[in-house]
């Protein structure tokens, strides 16, 4: 017997036929066995309306995702990846293990078409990875040149049907947070730096040691700063409702070597956000410096150091090319750069300027909304002396402390000075000792000076 199978797959195709192709391929997988003939269409076609009867009648549900949406890779796909792999390691017979350049530690994941369980508030769910080979010319986002054959793969996510609504409004945002978290912990941090108007192409792995635990300022102002940041990454729902953009603003301000670079490195590291370096004396002009801020990720710090110094920023009236000493970059370039409309085209920025004088500022600048917090770092007092000496000499206490105390109070001696005097003696007696000698001499220099003073005045 001959089959035209196109006509008679369309003509099946016009009724609702699936009830009788159950029975029909068996007919046909009966007629298969004797004659070696059915063709290729028509067995596809009833293996579809096979999986369709079997599935409508299963109590299961399957939602397929696939690691492409067009040239895109789908962010499901990828945080799917991320999760199971922690979830691997335990209940897949075979896992893959890789590590990227860029990350801290081993990514191990399921071999292909393992599978993988889950149970989530009492639903278990399971997952397979499917991988299937093709022609690569037939993939729009494959590399052709690399291979002749590339791998579709996607996720298979099965669960009991009555959890439908359970699996798509709770389990899938919860695993594209912890994918979210474990990506956020295993990614080094990078610190970028600008030549001319672009970001440098290789950003540098941020190896800086500064935390918060580390960090000697008064103990009062390091919770003030820790919380605001809390405040700042859980708000990202104050910031939609109130139209406002997601981003806040630091002014560092106080003498060299107080710790404000130190600050940002603590911020870089609490937060686990890369830093973007500005360098303004480098960028060519306003358009530059658009493009600079939108070309930053999400979840990055802006950092411009040294505001004062880098160029003339002072005054908006003469903000003028030629003004500018010929630089084209001018203080309203600069505000429309972090605060214009287009400022909120990313999500979750941070920007920080630094300054060792406050006054020498536009209040432009200053002004509520775009420095939302100036921080005062200044000299060295007792706790900050405390948290130095904890990080140096690894001591909490000292017959030494309470002169260290008195003369802290009499003199103005910044923390990068204290850091040096703890660094150039391995006994910790002998570094106090030093550092006791450096604070008297910086009193009677004091005093000196207070003298001289007084004799003019007379
Ligand atoms: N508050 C601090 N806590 C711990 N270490 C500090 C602190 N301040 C300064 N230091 C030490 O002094 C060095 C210089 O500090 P840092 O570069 O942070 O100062 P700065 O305020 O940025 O100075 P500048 O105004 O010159 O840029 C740091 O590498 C660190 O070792
Ligand atoms: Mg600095």
């Amino acid at each position: 017997m001959k089959f035209d199978a196109k006509s008679l797959v369309s003509t099946m195709a016009k009724f609702d036929t699936k009830p009788f192709v159950s029975a029909m391929a068996s007919i046909m997988v009966m007629r298969t066995i004797k004659n070696e003939l059915i063709p290729h269409e028509l067995l596809s076609f009833f293996q579809c309306g096979v999986d369709h009867l079997s599935r409508r009648f299963s109590p299961q549900f399957t939602v397929v995702i696939e690691e492409f949406q067009g040239m895109a890779r789908n962010q499901v796909f990828e945080a799917a990846e991320a999760y199971l792999g922690t979830k691997a390691t335990v209940s897949a017979e075979r896992v893959t293990v890789s590590k990227a350049d860029d990350h801290k530690d081993l990514s191990f994941n399921m071999d292909r078409n393992e599978e993988v369980s889950d149970d989530f508030e009492g639903v278990s769910v399971k997952w397979k990875l499917i991988c299937i080979q093709v022609d690569s010319s037939r993939i729009r986002h494959y590399d052709n040149d690399s291979s002749a054959v590339a791998e579709i793969r996607s996720y298979e996510l099965t669960f009991h049907k009555k959890h439908k609504n359970k699996i798509f409004n709770s389990y899938l945002p919860y695993v594209m947070e912890i994918a979210r978290q474990i990506k956020q912990g295993n990614m080094a941090i990078k610190i970028h730096s600008n030549e001319y108007g672009y970001w440098n192409r290789e950003p540098v792995k941020f190896n800086h040691p500064m935390s918060f635990d580390t960090l000697a300022v008064d103990e009062k102002l390091q919770r003030e700063i820790v919380n605001d940041l809390d405040k700042f990454v859980k708000a990202k729902e104050f910031y939609r409702r109130t139209g406002k953009a997601w981003k806040r603003g630091y002014l560092l301000y106080g003498p060299p070597g107080t710790g404000k670079s130190s600050l940002i490195a603590a911020m870089a590291n609490y937060l686990h956000y890369d830093i973007y370096d500005l360098d303004l004396a480098v960028v060519g002009d306003n358009r530059n410096l658009k493009d600079l801020i939108l070309g930053m990720s999400s979840r990055s710090i802006l950092v411009i150091e040294d505001i004062d110094c880098t160029i003339k920023l002072q005054n908006r009236e003469e903000d003028t090319e030629a003004s500018n000493n010929g630089h084209k970059v001018t203080l309203s370039g600069l505000l429309n750069a972090t605060d214009g409309l287009w400022s909120c085209c990313a999500e979750e920025h941070i920007i920080v300027f630094t300054t060792n004088h406050k006054e020498r500022l536009d209040p432009a600048l200053l002004r509520p909304g775009r420095m939302d917090k100036q921080i005062h770092l200044s000299y060295c007092n007792f706790s900050a002396f405390k948290q130095l000496a904890m990080n140096y000499l690894c001591i909490t206490q000292h017959e030494l402390y309470e002169k260290i105390e008195q003369l802290l109070g009499q003199v103005e001696v910044t923390p990068a000075e204290i850091a040096e005097e703890l660094t150039k003696d391995v006994d910790a007696t002998e570094c106090l000792q030093d550092l006791i000698k450096f604070l008297q001499e910086k009193k009677m220099i004091k005093e000196e000076v207070k003298n001289e003073g007084n004799v003019k005045e007379e």
